[in-house]
This record gives C-alpha cells, sequence and structure tokens, in this order.
C-alpha cells in the first residue's frame, strides 16, 4: 500500500489532505505535536469527515496512523519510507519540521533512488520551495546534490474551508463540500502522484495568485470588518449590506489585477468571486470571524492576501479602495485571544499608526496607498 506522511493532523490535515490521499489509496502517517490528537488517532485509527450541507452527509477516513513530531528521528525514518509527504501546519510552522523532513531525506538517499514528492499545502505563496529551503539549510552538499535529483518540492494551492471544530469527538471534521488541490506538475520530480482531486498545471503562480487574491481576499475583508461590527460567523458578516459592498469592491478590484496580469477571463473571474461568495454565505459552516481574521501580522505581510494585491493594484492604476479599508481593519484587530493582534495594538499605542504601517505592511509612507489606510485609521 501507498504510504503518506502528512505533517498537521489539524482542520486540513484530517478534514481535506488526509481525506483525499485515504480515498486515493494512501495510508497516511500523520505527523502532530499534539499529543492528545496523536494518542486518539493511534487509539481509534480512524475519523469521520462530515459535509456541511443540508443532511450532513459523512464518511470515514480509516487505517490512519499518527507519531509525534517531536520525535525527529521516528518521523525521519517515516519520511526515508514515504511515497509521498504533504504539509499542513501554518506557513510559520514550516522551519520548524524542516530537521526531520532533512533527516528523512538523508537516510532515503543514502539507501534508494526512489523519488519524492513534498507538497506543502499551506496558504501561501511558493510554500513548498520556502519549505526546500529551510530543509536545504540542514543538509550538507552531498545530501543536497541528491536531493536536487531525487527529491521535489512542487508548489500548490489548496482550497476548502474547514472551520475550527465543535464536535465532542475530537477527530471528526465538517468542511465545506467545494475544494481545490493545484499542484505545479513541473516541478514534481518522478510519476505525478495519481489522487483524485488534484489539478496538476504546468505553472502554478497565476493560480496561487488567483486563490490568494479571491478566497482569502475576500474571507479577510469580511473578517476584519466584520470583526469590527460585532459580527462573529462570516456568514453573520455576508448579511451586514456595507460589508458585503466592500468584500465585491475588493474582489473587483483585486478581480481586475487578475485579469490583467495573468489573462483570465473577466466572465470567468466574475462566476469564480461569486461561488466564493456563495461558499461564505454558508450557514452549516458557522466559521468565526476571529479564525479567518487570525495572524494579523501574516496577513498584513507584503506579499499576502490584503497589501500584496493592494500594491499591485496602485502600480497597475487600479484604485485599491476597499482593500485600503480592509488593511486599516486588520491593523485595528484586537482580538484579546490573538498575540499577533495584540503586538500590533501594543506597538500602534506606543508609537502611532504613522510608525506602524511601513512596519508591518511594507508600504512606505509616501506611497497614495499609506494616505488611504491612515485616513481610514485616524477617522475612527
Ligand atoms: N482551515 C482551512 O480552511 C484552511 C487552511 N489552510 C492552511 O492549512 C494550514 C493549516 O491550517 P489548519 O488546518 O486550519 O490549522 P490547524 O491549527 O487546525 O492545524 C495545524 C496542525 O498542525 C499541527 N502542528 C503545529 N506545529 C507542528 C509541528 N511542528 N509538527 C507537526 N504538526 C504541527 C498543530 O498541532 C495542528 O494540529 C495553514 O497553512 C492554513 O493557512 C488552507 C486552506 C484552508
Ligand atoms: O488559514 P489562514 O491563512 O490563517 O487564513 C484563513 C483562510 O484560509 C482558509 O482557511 C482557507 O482557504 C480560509 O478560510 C481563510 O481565508
Amino acid at each position: 500500500m501507498l504510504q503518506a506522511v502528512h505533517f498537521g493532523a489539524g482542520n486540513i490535515g484530517r478534514g481535506f489532505i488526509g481525506q483525499l490521499l485515504h480515498q486515493a489509496g494512501y495510508e497516511v502517517l500523520f505527523v502532530d505535536v499534539n499529543q492528545e490528537l496523536v494518542d486518539e488517532l493511534n487509539r481509534r485509527r480512524s475519523y469521520e469527515v462530515e459535509l456541511a450541507t443540508e443532511g450532513a452527509s459523512s464518511s470515514v477516513v480509516d487505517g490512519v496512523r499518527a507519531i509525534s513530531g517531536r520525535d525527529v528521528q521516528v518521523v525521519a525514518q517515516a519520511i526515508a519510507q514515504a511515497d509521498l509527504v504533504t504539509t499542513a501546519v501554518g506557513p510559520h510552522v514550516l522551519p520548524h519540521i524542516a530537521e526531520a523532513i532533512a533527516s528523512g531525506i538523508s537516510l532515503r538517499t543514502k539507501a534508494s533512488a526512489e523519488p519524492l514528492n513534498i507538497i506543502a499545502c499551506e496558504n501561501m505563496i511558493g510554500g513548498s520551495e520556502h519549505l526546500k529551503e529551510h530543509v536545504y539549510d540542514f543538509l550538507g552538499e552531498a545530501d543536497r546534490k541528491l536531493a536536487d535529483k531525487q527529491i521535489g518540492f512542487p508548489n500548490a494551492a489548496v482550497d476548502r474551508i474547514v472551520p475550527i471544530q465543535q464536535h465532542d469527538d475530537k477527530l471528526r471534521v465538517t468542511v465545506e463540500p467545494f475544494y481545490e488541490w493545484v499542484v505545479d506538475r513541473s516541478q514534481v520530480v518522478g510519476e505525478a502522484p495519481a489522487i483524485n482531486g488534484i489539478t496538476y498545471v504546468a505553472g502554478i503562480w497565476p493560480y496561487i495568485e488567483r486563490k490568494l487574491f479571491t478566497v482569502n481576499t475576500g474571507h479577510a475583508v469580511l473578517a476584519y470588518l466584520g470583526y469590527l461590527r460585532g459580527k462573529s460567523t462570516i456568514d453573520e458578516a455576508m448579511r451586514d449590506e456595507s460589508i458585503l459592498a466592500a468584500t465585491r469592491g475588493a474582489l473587483s478590484e483585486t478581480g481586475a489585477l487578475l485579469v490583467q496580469k495573468h489573462g483570465f477571463d473577466a466572465q470567468t473571474m466574475a462566476k469564480y468571486r461569486e461561488k466564493i461568495l456563495e461558499r461564505f454565505s454558508n450557514p452549516l459552516l458557522s466559521d468565526q470571524v476571529t479564525r479567518v481574521a487570525r495572524n494579523p501580522i501574516r496577513k498584513l505581510s507584503p506579499d499576502d492576501r490584503l497589501v500584496g494585491p493592494a500594491m499591485q493594484c496602485a502600480e497597475k492604476g487600479i484604485v485599491p479602495e476597499n482593500l485600503a479599508l480592509a488593511i486599516a481593519a486588520a491593523l485595528r484587530f484586537d482580538d484579546p485571544a490573538d498575540s499577533e493582534a495584540q503586538r500590533i495594538q501594543a506597538d500602534a499605542e506606543q508609537a502611532g499608526w504613522e510608525q506602524i504601517l511601513p512596519k508591518y505592511t511594507g508600504i512606505p509612507l509616501t506611497h497614495p496607498l499609506a494616505a488611504m489606510i491612515l485616513g481610514h485609521l485616524e477617522s475612527r
């Protein structure tokens, strides 16, 4: 049986990647640092994935096992023997799993010439390449040369909304019916893994930007404006006319950018946007605005879902009016449970928005976008 090692047995790990790997005939071995989750997966060896639809149909993912991410040697052994490695741990965690992956590669390349692909399924541009850089930091020259030939790090875009779970059953996971997993075929080493649900493309850049600047941008606008206006869930934010108008506005801005930059057909883009707004309206998902808004420092960084498209829009003559409003709202996001939000607020209190804006977004104060954002921050 094919073996897949998947880092991160969380929402996307169990509810999306683990499920698709299982359906494709892989035996899934989860790696996680949450010992309770590892123990529960090993005790039951299966879990259920429920669709957030009327009737809530569910399917079983069985034959799974789990190991602790803290046990570097055990993880390395598993990687040495795996047919595929995937991750869904969060962009900031990728550096922390690099050492175990490097040890696994080192063991593997000594023992066999079998190719291996390692796919980071994170909300970030170039996630697998980013992971590769961290992994290579742990490899010696000889291992790097072997890895260059034998190990692929194809970039991927993953899309499925999996909210924070509220079941008594710690493994059960509710997901939206929609999913999309796009992988760059040109970066795959050897045969492309045959997984129903993966779409292989020749160059992934346009698809990652389309996903990040539509699904994640739209979601972020709803989450940050929704939070400021006292909404608790995304579907509740969608029902507020002014928030919906700003979200549509932001998506028209990114849509115009994506059409200009990547040549997507404008009508196809409009349909893509509508489908996404429909997904956001799903009342059965009960997706908290604080989850979607989580880690504002990451989400405000120059290449991410708000500032990335806003700066690119400005360069192309598209006025990022609604994106500017959302960036201001993200800077004001003050969820007490979110350490990044708290850091921004503490900084802003001490230094003022003019200092904070370039620090967290990379937008120079001389840029017209800075004036638009500061205008919103100061009009409070
Ligand atoms: N939830 C969603 O709807 C979607 C999430 N994503 C992306 O998937 C990634 C994971 O997100 P979620 O599943 O929502 O988060 P999550 O918090 O539910 O899952 C992350 C898992 O990684 C584990 N983890 C943390 N450090 C680790 C380490 N060093 N080694 C092994 N495991 C470790 C955690 O214990 C947790 O179980 C993120 O990059 C997110 O942006 C992408 C698309 C959809
Ligand atoms: O997972 P992140 O990057 O924190 O952001 C949350 C976003 O990712 C998703 O979980 C899935 O694409 C969306 O729900 C949301 O836009």
